[in-house]
């Protein structure tokens, strides 16, 4: 059976400190990079991340804390990557250790900005990990609540079925239940396409369409991830799997969502700016629309919904307009 050995964290969010909880309440001990030291310090201080889930306590005992992802990097043999995806290109400029050997995990809910790359692919073409040392994190998980420990079903997929498994064993728990696939691609695709379909969901709330409209645009929603999915990664999988329509489901309707409550800020007349610097966490959807639209220009798959966010968030075409046009497609 593989084993994980060492495992470290990249990333100081909510998400990173989630996974953190999750993985050290199983090691007793992890690796975490965190950009900033005095955020360390605080956190040796308190014992919790200081700015993130406060709530949850840490054995400060259990954890290498590193503003050095050179030192994380080399000591460390599984290596989670939980950074915005808007970041990660700025995190991994300052690497100069080889990450091929290493067992490489996204849990990175976006696309890489300027490259329109999800993240496997880009530690592949720009790292050369190769695709059986690389795996996602995906499945519904607002951070918010595991911290809470409220019961979550996390997705490890990996092309090697082994790695995949250790890991997953890693996360279990009273609260924490996964399964594995091996497609990695798809997984993180839907994951970009979730948070441009919250983005929608927010917009039409903002613009008061009530939850009988929700339902029909999630539903909407599902065959269009469902097509790109088939044309971009034509593996055998089940959209209706908790990684997929799961992730749509909890993005699309929770109120936790950063993408859902930017759209509903767009939708209420905000302008992207003024949405942006007023929610002041980001909406990894906003970048993931645009990318996604380029990546689409080549695929030519029917994608009215990401068409109609690109609309708006891209060409200042008003929503009001671009969802009409939507609710005129919809069935
Ligand atoms: N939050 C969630 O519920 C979930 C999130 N994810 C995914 O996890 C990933 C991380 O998101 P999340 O943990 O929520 O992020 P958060 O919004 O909680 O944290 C943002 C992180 O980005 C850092 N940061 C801010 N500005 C910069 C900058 N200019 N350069 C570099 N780093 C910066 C912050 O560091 P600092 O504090 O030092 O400013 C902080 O560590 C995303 O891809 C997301 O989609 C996936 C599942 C659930
Ligand atoms: O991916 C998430 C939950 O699974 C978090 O979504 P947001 O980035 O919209 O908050």
């Amino acid at each position: 059976m593989f084993d994980c050995g060492k495992t470290a964290i990249i990333g100081g969010g909510s998400w990173a400190t989630a996974i953190a909880k999750i993985v050290v309440g199983h090691t007793r001990h992890i690796g975490w990079y965190m950009r900033r030291d005095d955020r360390i310090e605080d956190f040796r201080r308190v014992g919790h991340n200081p700015a993130y889930l406060t709530s949850v306590h840490f054995n400060i005992d259990e954890i290498e804390f590193s503003s050095d992802i050179n030192k994380i990097v080399q000591n460390y043999d599984t290596l989670v990557f939980v950074t915005p995806s808007p970041y990660i290109k700025n995190h991994l400029k300052k690497l100069k250790t080889r990450l091929k050997d290493k067992f490489v995990i996204t849990a990175i809910k976006g696309i890489v900005p300027d490259e329109n790359l999800v993240c496997s692919e880009y530690f592949h073409q720009v790292y050369d990990v190769p695709y059986n040392n690389l795996a996602c994190l995906g499945g519904p998980s607002h951070a918010e609540e595991v911290a809470l420990e409220r019961l979550s079903y996390l997705t490890v997929a990996c092309s090697d079925k082994e790695k995949a498994e250790a890991f997953s064993n890693i996360l279990v728990s009273d609260y924490i239940k996964t399964k594995t696939s091996n497609d990695v691609l798809g997984i993180e695709y839907s994951s970009v396409l979730k948070n441009v379909y919250a983005i929608a969901a927010g917009i039409c709330s903002g613009l008061k369409f009530g939850d009988n409209f929700q339902a029909v645009l999630m539903a909407n929603a599902v065959q269009e991830m469902s097509r790109f999915l088939k044309a971009v990664h034509p593996v055998e999988r089940n959209v209706y799997d908790s990684a997929y329509l799961g992730d749509l489901l909890v993005t699309g309707y929770s109120n936790f969502s950063r993408n859902r409550t930017f759209g509903s800020m767009i939708g209420k007349g905000y302008s992207v700016k003024s949405a942006q610097i007023e929610m002041e966490m980001i909406a990894e959807g906003f970048f993931g629309t645009k990318c996604m639209k380029e990546i689409n220009r080549h695929m030519h798959v029917n994608m009215p919904i990401l068409d109609a966010v690109y609309n708006i968030l891209y060409e200042r075409i008003s929503p009001q307009i671009e969802i009409k046009l939507l609710t005129d497609s919809f069935r």
